[in-house]
């Protein structure tokens, strides 16, 4: 599934960049304005609670449960996400099955004062350079579908760009690959991209391999508080939420008390 989605994510790429060229998007990317520091915002423990930061997703829908729900207006959630004392913004821009797009990123961006990643299937620079010039602050990096080398190269350039990468694992092997690239942000998800079932548990098995000073994200499966509040005391430094939100009445509400759970 994960080689699909990311195979589906260059051919999508490769079409965009048929009528915005490499050289042109470059030069977009490099007029934007320089991106926030994620890495220092979520490194720095909150003043007003115990609980972790919150990285707040806009997601439309997904693989394993489909829709989700409309977000006409990604930008309108997203401030709301800001409102509830969120720290940072995930947008899907993945369009066959998270139904987003590089419109969603944008139009988040322009309405929040965090930082903003593009969480997509991302296998080469011109995606990259698609993260910085729609206002990207931070880019995925997913350690699984990435060779070694590729994944050096990838994180080097987005580094050189002045994005910040979110290197995501699953398993021990994944940690030493994401740590030899020196990632600053590392994310475990407690979803296998093979099967999508759950595996909270593997959070608190794969924290003790990452090192002080590495931002560490617990990512996927947050159903209710006491869910935000296990993996904070399993030690997240952040907890990357998305369907809880998007299908809940008051995103606003439910980011404060996830941002609160410890
Ligand atoms: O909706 P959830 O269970 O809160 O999960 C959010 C996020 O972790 C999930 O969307 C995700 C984690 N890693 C990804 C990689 C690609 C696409 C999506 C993801």
């Amino acid at each position: 599934m994960l080689d699909a989605l990311t195979a589906g994510a260059l051919e999508d790429a490769a079409q965009r960049r048929e009528s915005l060229p490499t050289a042109r998007l470059e030069s977009i990317a490099l007029a934007t304005p320089q991106p926030r520091d994620a890495a220092a915002i979520l490194g720095t423990p909150k003043a007003d609670s115990d609980g972790p930061h919150i990285i707040a997703e806009v997601k439309r829908a997904s693989p394993s449960k489909g829709p989700l729900a409309d977000i006409p207006e990604p930008a309108a959630l997203a401030a709301r996400y800001e409102a509830g004392g969120a720290s940072a913004i995930s947008v899907l821009t993945e369009g066959r099955r998270f139904l987003g797009s590089l419109e969603d990123l944008q139009a988040v961006r322009a309405a929040v004062s965090l930082p903003v990643l593009r969480k997509d299937f991302i296998a080469d620079e011109y995606q990259l350079l698609e993260a910085r010039a729609f206002g990207a602050d931070l880019a995925l990096l997913i350690v699984a579908s990435l060779e070694p080398a590729r994944l050096e190269q990838l994180h080097r350039f987005a580094t050189d760009l002045g994005l910040s990468v979110l290197v995501e694992v699953h398993d021990e092997r994944e940690i030493d690959a994401a740590l030899a690239v020196d990632a600053r942000i590392l994310g475990v998800n407690t979803r296998d991209l093979k099967t999508f079932t759950m595996h909270p548990e593997r959070f608190a098995e794969l924290r003790e391999r990452i090192p002080a000073g590495t931002v560490a994200v617990a990512e996927s499966g947050v159903r209710e508080a006491a869910d935000v509040a296990r993996y904070r005391r399993d030690g997240a430094d952040a907890v990357l939420v998305g369907e809880a939100l998007v299908t809940h009445g008051d995103p606003e509400a439910r980011v404060a008390e996830f941002g609160r759970a410890s």
